[in-house]
């Protein structure tokens, strides 16, 4: 279960969000707002990947910046940049070994990564970069799923393919998108919606 607790964050003189105060039990939460209203923002908080200016995040009770954490959390975000000089399979050689998990998965196959195993993460498609991005978000099936407008850029088998694998997904998930459609079989979604005022809970 994610948990704000008196979140801020600022860059400058700009605040995003000011005393965030959540928690949020359901199994599926989408993130909504208009562009720069600071989703992306909130989702790396919620990695532990930034941290915020004040307050803290937690996943079932623990602050999700600590080390412990990094293998119950998986992210795929733009923001999170891939090193370019890798290749797909080294990639996910070495994220493998961080998370103690095989590499071979199902996810290369099933999105059609298999014929890039070879390409620099550098060389690839904006689409393929983005299927590359969400398994090694998941291949270490995290806890707590964070996925930044996951199925942009992606073709329409994909998409299927991702939606009929996160509606059976065991984890708690958060999706950041402007597509109002997300989870629409789930029976347990949350809405945060961001803008100039902040992060509301509906
Ligand atoms: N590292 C940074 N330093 C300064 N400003 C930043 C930084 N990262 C993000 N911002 C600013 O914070 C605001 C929120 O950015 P963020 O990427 O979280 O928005 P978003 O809601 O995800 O936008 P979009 O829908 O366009 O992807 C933007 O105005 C952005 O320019």
């Amino acid at each position: 279960m994610l948990s704000f607790e008196h979140v801020s964050h600022h860059f400058g003189a700009r605040t995003l969000f000011q005393d965030f105060n959540q928690t949020l039990p359901e199994s599926r939460i989408v993130l909504t707002g208009a562009n720069g209203m600071g989703k992306t923002t909130l989702l790396l908080i919620a990695a532990g990947v930034l941290v915020p200016s004040a307050g803290t995040v937690y996943f079932n009770q623990q602050p999700v910046t600590a080390t412990a954490m990094r293998h119950k959390i998986g992210i795929s975000a733009n923001k999170v940049s891939l090193p370019g000089f890798f290749t797909v399979m080294e990639m996910l050689s070495f994220q493998a070994r961080q998370f103690n998990c095989p590499a071979n998965n199902e996810w290369i196959e099933r999105l059609g990564l298999s014929p890039f195993l070879n390409t620099k993460v550098d060389d690839l498609s904006l689409g393929n970069n983005k299927k590359l991005s969400l398994i090694l978000a998941l291949m270490h099936q995290p806890e707590l799923l964070l996925l930044d407008e996951p199925t942009n850029g992606l073709d329409e088998q994909t998409r299927q393919a991702l939606d009929n694998f996160l509606a059976s997904y065991p984890g708690q998930i958060v999706i950041a998108s402007h597509e109002t459609g997300v989870f629409a079989d789930a029976t347990q979604v949350r809405h945060l919606h961001l803008d100039a005022s902040g992060v509301h809970a509906r």
